[in-house]
């Protein structure tokens, strides 16, 4: 919502809008430079000549929670119910690479998401789905070489040639310093794992995006938009200097990278920044990396509608939000999207609001005429003055960066955190005086709301995980276990591509935390230098 100061209104990014924007507005203003043809430089426009006239984007629902079991009926319902990718949620331990049976994992299996110890879970998660056909997405940074190598063992069991894989590993360890919380190593060694799996990627699973640079997490603990795709393209920009300083080409990995952001219910202006976001990149990598292939100038993204505005008070209400949030990613060009459900401020979302949640896409889809045409806001004068306004301030943050000595140095000088949290800060103050409506909150409250069954996972689940685990370790050969992750660690201690190693121990049923820990003992734990 737009905030004022006097008589001045500013957006979310504290950046001036004005009541009307007229002919003025554009006045040195050059569709040609600015805009192109949609599919064309600078992609201003999206990134496919036809986008949703030829496709619709990809409906894309996170989810997962307890065991393998209950999230692979979840995704069968949701494959049955129109789903056209699949996006899998692992729960804490998994994400943080321990196993169910760990003490630190202790009250967090499949909490958050699914467990996912072993192969033999994997095997589970994707019991009955034809991998070669189906495109998944899997939330998983730190340990994403693991399980995407789970994922090729598993697809390969089931008779799939991994050069047909699709999907993509979120793998951006970057952002989990600034926002997550959810790495183990430190930049360095996570930098050269993320390179190593560019490189596999290129060799064994060419059609895998390799990483999703995300600024949703930004956005979520309080980034404005600007400070959201400014800090997510400076992240990017380290990445493909890490890749090309491992001796890889730029277009033989570009091609593979994509981006993740958040839709807020202020439509205007997130159009505006993902048309400045997909502009900023195709220049960045033209100018500054020198790629030729066109689709490494692409700023493909997928879009999760913003969390953080649902409230547990009247939680129905947040359809609408959902609804427009959505729909500013669908006029911003979103690649894929999942549409948050209603309940999720309070809990796991239920069957129900699950499929709601899906319904709210297909009706953008299918009821509505803005997939009839490309892009239809271009040539606007409110949106393309906000467009340039957004980029003009994302570049300045970048431009910041650079001066720090690019993204992992200004991380380690807390510079994204404390502009973040100087963000948030702003809106709980905000929020706390009224000057920002959120109905049901602090405007158009009632006394009591309607009863609500929330999902809760079974904390029995633990138990079962943990039988498991002893069950395999009792089951695999420990030999075989033990030799592979000795070669797992030489390759780390020196410059060999750790994947290879890594997909033989995975093979063997070693553990992902068994894995995660030989890594540990060669590269450290990285240790934050919070200044909060
Ligand atoms: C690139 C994206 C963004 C989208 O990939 P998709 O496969 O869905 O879409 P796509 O690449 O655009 O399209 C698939 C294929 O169709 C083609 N295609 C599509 N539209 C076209 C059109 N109009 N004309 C011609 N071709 C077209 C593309 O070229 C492509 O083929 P080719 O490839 O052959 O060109 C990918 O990375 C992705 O799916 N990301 C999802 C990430 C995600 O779900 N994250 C959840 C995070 S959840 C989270 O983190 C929040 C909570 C937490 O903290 O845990």
């Amino acid at each position: 919502m737009a905030r004022q100061s006097g008589n001045q209104r500013f957006n979310e990014s504290g950046l001036p809008i004005e009541p009307v924007y007229g002919p003025d507005a554009l006045e040195d203003w050059d569709a040609g430079t600015k805009l192109g043809e949609p599919g064309a430089y600078p992609y201003t426009r999206g990134v496919y000549p036809t986008m949703y006239t030829g496709r619709p984007w990809t409906m894309r629902q996170y989810a997962g929670f307890g065991t393998a079991t209950e999230s692979n009926a979840r995704y069968k319902q949701l494959i049955e119910n129109g789903t056209m990718g699949l996006s899998v949620a692992f729960d804490l331990p998994t994400q943080m690479g321990h196993d169910s049976d760990a003490p630190l994992a202790h009250g967090e299996v499949g909490k958050v998401g699914v467990a996912i110890d072993s192969v033999d879970d994997m095997r589970v998660l994707f019991g009955g789905i034809p991998l070669e056909d189906v495109s998944t997405s899997m939330t998983i940074n730190a340990p994403a070489a693991l399980l995407l190598l789970l994922y090729q063992l598993v697809a390969e069991e089931q008779g799939a040639d991994p050069a047909k894989l699709t999907g993509t590993i979120q793998n951006d360890v970057l952002k989990e310093y600034i926002a997550r919380g959810t790495y183990i190593f430190p930049p360095k060694p996570s930098l050269r794992l993320i390179a190593d799996i560019f490189k596999y990627c290129r060799a064994e699973i060419p059609k895998w995006n390799t990483i999703s640079i995300s600024g949703y997490h930004m956005a979520e603990a309080g980034a404005t938009p600007a400070q959201e795709i400014a800090f997510t393209l400076a992240d990017g920009i380290e990445y493909v200097r890490t890749a090309v300083a491992a001796g890889m080409s730029v277009d033989d990995f570009a091609p593979r990278l994509s981006f993740f952001f958040v839709a807020r219910t202020t439509l205007l202006e997130e159009v505006a920044k993902f048309r400045a976001a997909r502009r900023i990149w195709a220049r960045v990598m033209r100018e500054e990396f020198g790629a030729q292939n066109p689709k490494s100038l692409m700023l493909r993204f997928h879009t999760q509608t913003a969390g953080v505005q649902l409230t547990a008070q009247q939680p129905e209400v947040n359809l609408a939000r959902v609804t427009v949030q959505a729909l500013g990613a669908v006029l911003g060009g979103t690649q894929s999207l999942h549409t948050n459900s209603y309940d999720e401020a309070i809990a796991l979302p239920t069957d129900k609001s699950a499929r709601l949640a899906l319904r709210t896409q297909q009706v953008l889809a299918y009821e509505t005429d803005v997939t009839a045409t490309v892009d239809p806001f271009a040539g606007s004068y409110v949106v393309e003055s906000m467009t340039d306004d957004v980029e003009a301030a994302a570049v300045a943050l970048m431009e910041q960066v650079e001066d720090r000595g690019g993204a992992v140095n200004a991380i380690e000088q807390g510079f994204q955190k404390e502009e973040i949290e100087r963000s948030a800060y702003a809106i709980a103050r905000e929020t706390d005086s009224g000057e920002r409506v959120v109905v049901g909150v602090n405007r158009f409250q009632r006394e009591e709301d309607e009863p609500y069954e929330p999902l809760r996972v079974d904390p029995a689940i633990e138990r079962q995980q943990c039988d498991r685990l002893a069950r395999l370790r009792a089951e695999r050969d420990q030999a075989a276990v033990d030799g592979a992750l000795a070669e797992l660690r030489k390759a780390a201690e020196g410059t060999d591509n750790v994947l290879y190693p890594m997909k033989e121990a995975l093979r063997a049923r070693a553990t992902v935390g068994e894995v995660c820990n030989t890594l540990r003992e060669i590269w450290g734990a990285y240790v934050p230098t919070d200044s909060f």
